[in-house]
């Protein structure tokens, strides 16, 4: 066995309920092999040992009292992976299904997604398996009051610097962030995602959408081809899928789909029109409705149960959350014409169904390429903070853009095979060695 296998055996063992921590490690280790054997200088000093435990894991009680007076207790954390290159950064969930396994993943892949942003970042991730679902407006700030009571004492505006991710949008932002002045006495760029009015950047609503959309225009302009007149098909209806839509209607694509955790809707052969998008987001963020009910008012065909992948398409921009397209799905996509992914949501994409892109030799990204647009806009958050300016829309839209392009020239860079781009192989290795680099120069700590 070679000493990243027994390490990977040893990972499983340490920690054998974190099956998604497990996948993402899989999948890193799976591309560095090559590399390491041609770069042993970065197995020495325990640096892979190190780089897959967190440096430090916060879990603690939230207790919060609902609107019938009964009182709640969820579970918070905050996983503070990698800080070889800056201030911990990522965001927080707060879904049913968040626990040790699932922030382990996010937090890790966050390490590797901030560092190819080229801002001085490191990676983190935090939530609770509070689901915000049905709760009231009043319900939502008392939990993200009771979450900040012990998070702030964590975190901070040089140390570990949160921001939103599923369940977590401006709403949250705001109840965090007047709880964390509250108790800190001080008025710091500690969250980003915050409003315009109070510290937000213009953009970073849509960087992550909109980032993944410059991402695959990238791929697809390395084989001549553009979004103009593609059939896109999109899974997810929250913030990331939003902007994605907006962003590839605007480059003249088509959009078939969107969809939440009970199904998809299905858009008539012009696609998505832009009234029909003002709608969703209407519906979405404010009314905080299900698709069921966006169907009917549109008068659109709706899909109960169904995952998107089945409608044909040009590109597909996975877009809701981890593990949502598996390997049969992978084949469908690619019997179905499918020439492009590229992942707005964290790891939507089991193993297998990476495997079966990238033997197809279709354009592949894996989220932590694709949709490091948001976390890089929110390093510009913390910029024009710093510098207590505000950029206009066209700077930062110019930067995030700028910042996509050079993730893909850094991928193409690092994963060409044989004329081949493995985009997979490309971020691992990129993001890889810019943090190895700066472990290795730190010292063993
Ligand atoms: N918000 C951000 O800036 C970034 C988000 N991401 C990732 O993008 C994905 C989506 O995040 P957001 O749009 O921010 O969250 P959101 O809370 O705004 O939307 C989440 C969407 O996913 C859907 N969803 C959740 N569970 C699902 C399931 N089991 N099956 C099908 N659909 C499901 C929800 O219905 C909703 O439409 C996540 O994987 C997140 O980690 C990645 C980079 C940055
Ligand atoms: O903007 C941020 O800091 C968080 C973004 C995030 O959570 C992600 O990239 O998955």
């Amino acid at each position: 066995m070679s000493d990243l296998n027994v390490l990977f055996q040893k990972i499983k063992q340490r920690d054998p309920n974190q099956a998604p921590f497990h996948q993402a490690v899989e999948e890193v280790f799976g591309s560095l092999a090559p590399f390491l054997a041609k770069n042993p200088q970065y197995t020495k000093y325990g640096l892979l040992e190190r780089i897959v435990e967190p440096e430090r894991v916060i879990s603690f009680r939230v207790t919060w009292v609902d609107d019938k007076g009964q009182v709640q207790v969820n579970r918070g954390y905050r996983v503070q992976m990698n800080s070889a290159i800056g201030p911990y950064k990522g965001g927080l969930r707060f879904h049913p299904t968040v626990d040790l396994g699932v922030l382990k993943f996010l937090a890790f892949e966050q390490v590797f997604k901030n560092a190819l942003t080229t801002l001085p970042m490191g990676g983190g991730k935090g939530g609770s398996d509070f689901d915000p679902k049905g709760k009231s407006d009043a319900e939502v700030m008392r939990f993200c009051q009771a979450f900040m009571s012990e998070l702030f004492r964590h975190i901070g505006a040089d140390t570990d610097v949160p921001a939103g991710d599923i369940g977590v949008g401006g709403r949250e932002i705001g109840y965090l962030y007047g709880q964390y002045k509250k108790l800190r006495n001080e008025f710091t760029s500690v969250l980003t995602g915050k409003s315009l009015t109070w510290g937000g950047s213009l953009i970073r609503p849509e960087a992550t959408g909109y980032g993944t959309v410059y991402f695959a225009e990238s791929m697809l302009n390395t084989r001549g081809q553009s979004f103009d007149g593609k059939r896109v098909v999109i899974s997810g209806s929250g913030n990331v899928a939003q902007y994605a839509a907006e962003k590839a209607i605007q480059k003249g694509a088509k959009v078939l789909t969107v969809s939440d955790s009970n199904g998809y809707v299905l858009f008539p052969d012009s696609g998505m029109t832009e009234a029909q998008l003002a709608a969703l987001l209407e519906l979405k963020n404010e009314r905080r409705e299900r698709l069921s009910v966006y169907a009917k008012e549109q008068g659109i065909q709706y899909f109960e149960g169904q995952k998107p992948w089945g409608v044909a398409c040009d590109v597909a921009l996975p877009c809701a959350t981890q593990n949502e397209l598996d390997t049969e799905d992978a084949k469908t996509l690619l019997k179905n014409g499918c020439i492009c992914v590229a992942e707005g949501a964290n790891m939507p994409s089991t193993l297998g169904a990476v495997e079966v892109f990238v033997d197809a030799k279709i354009l592949y990204a894996p989220g932590k390429a694709s949709n490091a647009g948001g976390v890089a806009t929110s390093g510009l958050e913390m910029s024009q903070n710093a510098i207590r300016l505000s950029w206009s829309r066209e700077e930062v839209d110019q930067r995030l853009f700028d910042i996509m392009k050079n993730i893909h020239e850094n991928c193409v860079e690092n994963g060409t095979e044989n004329g081949f781009v493995n985009y997979v192989n490309g971020a691992n290795i990129a993001g890889f060695k810019k943090v190895a680099t700066a472990m290795l120069e730190q010292g063993v700590v």
